[in-house]
């Protein structure tokens, strides 16, 4: 098949912002990494897709747009584009001309159970305000065949781990996403990864110093450093229906609340908070089929230390050593776009996108709409 030059945009779960990046595959292998880039939702439009949020639980079928979501699509659609002509126009353009994007949108609803997924993202709009074929809406397809939806970057950290070079190489590996909400990949030496949801990643923190402290996030966990970790509330959380079973399982924003945090003070509340995240993320071993041997951390979430500390001691416990995406010889801020660019190419190709083992799928499934700008 033939190697193409793909942009992939995400907007993921945090709601912070549209990351991107480049990526030249031909959808099996990855022959080359390129520049990635990170466009910030300013605060009062975070506000706008979190009141969204509240209004995309009123929806029945997946076309609904209520209320103000219709202009929000517009605007979350305009904003990718905006992105795509700066990224373009910088040093990414020299690196390669997309011939593709792969668009993931902004998630506002996702029920597994009732087969409903919801991103905002207007596909033709986009190819029509770019110039460039898109591939959107990568999830429905494989609810269609009785898969979660979620997640879908597992077959891209599958060809991840199979690039690492021998020295690093220990498997099974996994690797783990800790965006809004985490999820892992584990990939054996030989054979199909397994994937699913493990629980809140950044998500509650997030919504926690927001509340109690008025940032949108813990930066550097710098909160979380003045705090420590109430054992009995990161076990209360634990002891949630979510955690009794492995995959394939996905998790919708709102499936976890602060609710068992409450009555904490805000540091420690911050440090328990990255201690759940790196709890629920350590205990997906238990249903793996063997021990992993080495995990890989990607999304914001490495980036919060506590997180990073915690789910060290954890793995070492176990005999495991964790790894940071940037240890690994990745880009941990990138990777999620590098997948949706990754996932384009391959839908683009008639590739599965997921696997049973990754969403529960009754078969191997692709998916994605495919768009070209309108003449
Ligand atoms: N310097 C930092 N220190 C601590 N946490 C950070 C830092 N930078 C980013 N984060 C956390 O990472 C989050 C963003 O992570 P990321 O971009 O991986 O999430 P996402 O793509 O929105 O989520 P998902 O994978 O769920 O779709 C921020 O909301 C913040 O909580
Ligand atoms: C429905 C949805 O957008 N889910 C996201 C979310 O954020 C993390 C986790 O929950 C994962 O299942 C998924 O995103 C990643 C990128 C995925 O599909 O692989």
């Amino acid at each position: 098949m033939a190697t193409i030059c793909a942009l992939g945009l995400m907007s993921g779960t945090s709601m912070d912002g549209i990351d991107l990046a480049l990526l030249r595959t031909d959808g099996v292998d990855i022959v080359e990494q390129g520049p990635g880039s990170f466009v910030p939702y300013e605060a009062a439009f975070r506000a706008r897709i979190v009141a969204g949020l509240e209004e995309a639980k009123q929806i029945g079928q997946r076309l609904e747009r209520p209320g103000s979501l219709a202009v929000l699509e517009e605007d979350i659609t305009r904003r990718h584009a905006d992105a795509v002509a700066a990224f373009l126009a910088g040093a990414a353009g020299s690196w390669g001309k997309p011939e593709l994007i792969g668009f993931h949108g902004q998630t506002v609803l996702h029920r597994p159970q009732q087969a409903l997924t919801v991103q905002l993202g207007d596909g033709q709009m986009l190819a029509d305000l770019t110039g460039l074929p898109v591939v959107f809406d990568m999830r429905a397809e494989d609810m269609r065949h009785g898969g979660q939806g979620a997640p879908l970057v597992p077959a891209y950290h599958a060809a991840l781990a199979r690039s690492l070079p021998p020295g690093l190489a220990r498997f099974p590996v996994v690797l783990v996403n800790i965006g809004g909400i985490s999820n892992i990949s584990f990939v054996p030496e030989h054979g199909d990864p397994i994937a699913f949801d493990t629980g809140p990643g950044n998500g509650l923190i997030d919504q926690w110093v927001a509340r109690e402290a008025g940032v949108s996030f813990d930066a550097d966990g710098a909160i979380a450093g003045k705090g420590t970790t109430v054992r009995e509330v990161v076990s209360r959380y634990l002891a949630k229906p979510f955690f009794a079973q492995g995959g394939p399982k996905s998790l919708d924003r709102s499936d976890f609340t602060l609710a068992e945090a409450e009555g904490l003070n805000v540091t420690d509340g911050a440090r328990t908070l990255a201690a759940v995240s790196a709890a629920a993320i350590l205990k997906s071993a238990e249903y793996l089929p063997e021990k992993p041997k080495l995990w890989i951390i990607c999304g914001g979430g490495r980036k919060n230390p506590h997180i990073m500390s915690d789910l060290k001691a954890g793995a070492k416990a176990e005999g495991a050593d964790v790894i940071s995406a940037e240890q690994a010889g990745f880009d941990g801020d990138a990777t999620e776009a590098e997948a949706w660019a990754y996932l384009a190419v391959r839908s683009l190709n008639g590739l599965p996108l997921t696997f049973p083992n990754t969403t529960g799928c009754e078969k191997p499934v692709s998916g994605g709409v495919v768009v070209k700008p309108l003449p």
